[in-house]
């Protein structure tokens, strides 16, 4: 079914705050899962070696690039479909995957559709995550913010639903056009299928932006089968079973979530992808969070979480956000650090902290916090958190943990460890085609060796949290399996419900582990998928 059409002509998408994690240096686009306590607005680049990057928790890896010729069928196993061979391809687009480039591909029709077309060119031909390329595109940042935001949404919804429209588009046409037509296209079933701009606008927009792109050779073509496709899509769709929460996942992830959660829950998960994610943000005084929920026009959901739908103009412009009231950061996100439990006048390492959501919220729980990460760009961003937040007790600390050897050990331990982000997908669609199983395999020996270290940096006794945003059992249960197995002196501590907001006991697992996935409280907005279990280092005998 599609959704009823709005009245307007060309519809721009009034949500102010675009979610997404590190979303880029504006004030409007929003952060996301654990963007940090600040408005999160800058890139999420990391100063790792770009290898590590690539295999890194966040957008840094470049995904192969497709190549622009590539077809529009056959993509959704993120298979490289011709052009050279795929390691040379990504190598390249990985040693360049933070360099900005100028775009002037399209010249504008209008402007935030010609700067989503190439922002879809900077994601799904060169391989940069959505938050680097929105955040060094000069054109997103010189357009008002409501374009920004349009932008944003229309690059999102096309990263969410590219398996969906890719396959509509393989009913209608003979043979796959240029990839840059390919995403004219795309825009324009965005614009048709989701965002209910009215039919003739959205062909008309479709067809300006394929001239504005030297695809004018092409408009007849983009024309028609838009104008089909506005006409027969519904029909199109359903004769070619064509099902927006089975066509939306490459099958790699999705035959590794069916295993994990069964065909239903994984139904589950695609339907919440598809939607755009609310805005969470963190409450400092967990008490406060109803009286927050109301000045802000939003809801108080799980502990100390008020849940937008919206920020005009930009979460830094909501009220508290300069007295550093609360933080941004996804309900998910704020489970780990609660299982340390009263963490009040206690030593804590929060181990791979950066940007700091989680350091706020120890912080806020009266934690005297050492805050560790190897990034030196992320450990500022901490940095500035920390001191918009008024967070004084909190020791910064910029190495890399494999190699960190503080003077004493810690009272407990959080590892926030660095992941695949699958989790994140709501926030982070691009990471859906960016994202290969090899990279989450690297980077599951990565966790192991952190985890290792963190325990050996909590005292005899004392608690190690660790936890990731990915849905991957290979980054979670089978980890920790693994490591107890090896006979690590460590036992988990299984976590009770009673330690968890309301309707969230739900999310731990025959191990005591806490397993969250974006199905959860979908009817509340979902939240990110997040594994999370506390092991207790044991008493030197
Ligand atoms: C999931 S993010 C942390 C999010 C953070 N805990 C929060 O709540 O805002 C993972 C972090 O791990 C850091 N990291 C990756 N490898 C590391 C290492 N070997 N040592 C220290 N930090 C590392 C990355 O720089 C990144 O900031």
């Amino acid at each position: 079914m599609r959704p009823p059409r709005r009245p307007e002509d060309d519809r721009r998408n009034d949500r102010g705050a675009h979610p997404s994690r590190d979303s880029g240096p504006s004030r409007d686009s929003g952060p996301s899962r654990d963007s940090g306590p600040s408005r999160d607005a800058r890139p999420s680049h990391d100063d790792r070696p770009a290898r590590d990057q690539a295999a890194g928790d966040r957008p840094r890896g470049a995904r192969p690039p497709q190549g622009r010729d590539r077809s529009y069928q056959g993509d959704r196993d993120g298979r490289i479909q011709g052009g050279k061979p795929r390691n040379d391809r990504y190598r390249a687009a990985r040693d360049h995957a933070h360099e900005p480039r100028p775009r002037a591909d399209f010249r504008e029709p209008t402007p935030s559709r010609a700067i989503a077309a190439e922002l879809l060119m900077d994601v799904l031909d060169d391989g940069r995550p959505l938050d680097d390329a929105v955040a060094t595109h000069p054109g997103f940042h010189r357009l008002e913010p409501r374009d920004r935001a349009h932008a944003r949404m229309l690059v999102a919804t096309v990263l969410r639903r590219k398996g969906e429209f890719d396959r509509l588009l393989g009913r209608v046409m003979q043979r796959p056009a240029p990839e840059k037509a390919m995403h004219v296209l795309r825009l324009g079933l965005a614009d048709l299928r989701v965002l209910s701009t009215p039919d003739h606008a959205a062909v008309d927009n479709a067809v300006r932006l394929a001239q504005a792109g030297g695809l004018g050779g092409l408009s007849g073509l983009v024309n028609a089968v838009l104008r089909r496709l506005a006409a027969e899509g519904d029909q199109i769709a359903a004769a070619a079973k064509i099902d927006p929460k089975r066509e939306n996942l490459p099958r790699w992830l999705r035959a590794s979530w069916e295993a994990a959660y069964g065909v239903e829950t994984t139904d589950a998960i695609a339907e919440v992808l598809l939607r755009e994610p609310p805005i969470d943000l963190s409450v400092r005084n967990p008490r406060e969070a109803a009286a927050w929920a109301e000045k802000l026009g939003g809801r108080a959901v799980g502990g100390r979480t008020v849940r937008l739908d919206r920020a005009e103009g930009g979460v830094d412009r909501l009220e508290g956000y300069d007295e550093g009231a609360w933080w941004v950061q996804d309900l998910a996100a704020t489970l780990p650090a609660m299982l340390l439990g009263d963490v009040k006048g206690k030593l804590v390492y929060d181990l791979c902290a950066a940007p700091g959501g989680k350091t706020a919220q120890l912080a806020a729980a009266g934690a005297h916090v050492t805050a560790v990460d190897r990034s030196a760009r992320r450990m500022m961003r901490l940095g500035e958190n920390m001191a918009r937040l008024g967070f004084t007790d909190v020791t910064p600390v910029t190495a890399d943990l494999l190699e960190w050897r503080p003077e004493g050990a810690a009272d407990a331990v959080l590892l926030d460890a660095p992941c695949s982000g699958t989790g994140t997908l709501r926030r982070r669609p691009d990471l859906a085609w960016s994202k290969r199983p090899d990279q989450v395999a690297e980077l599951a020996e990565l966790q192991e060796k952190l985890l290792e270290a963190a325990l050996k940096l909590v005292k005899p006794g004392g608690v190690v949290v660790y936890a990731t945003c990915s849905l991957e059992p290979s980054e979670g249960e089978d980890l920790v399996r693994r490591v107890l197995d090896r006979g690590f002196d460590a036992e988990r501590v299984p976590i009770g419900a009673d330690e968890l907001p309301a309707r969230l006991g739900v999310a731990i697992n025959a191990a005591g582990e806490l397993r969250t996935t974006p199905a959860l409280l979908a009817d509340a907005g979902g939240m990110d998928g997040f594994f999370a279990v506390r092991l207790r280092r044991r008493d030197a005998a």
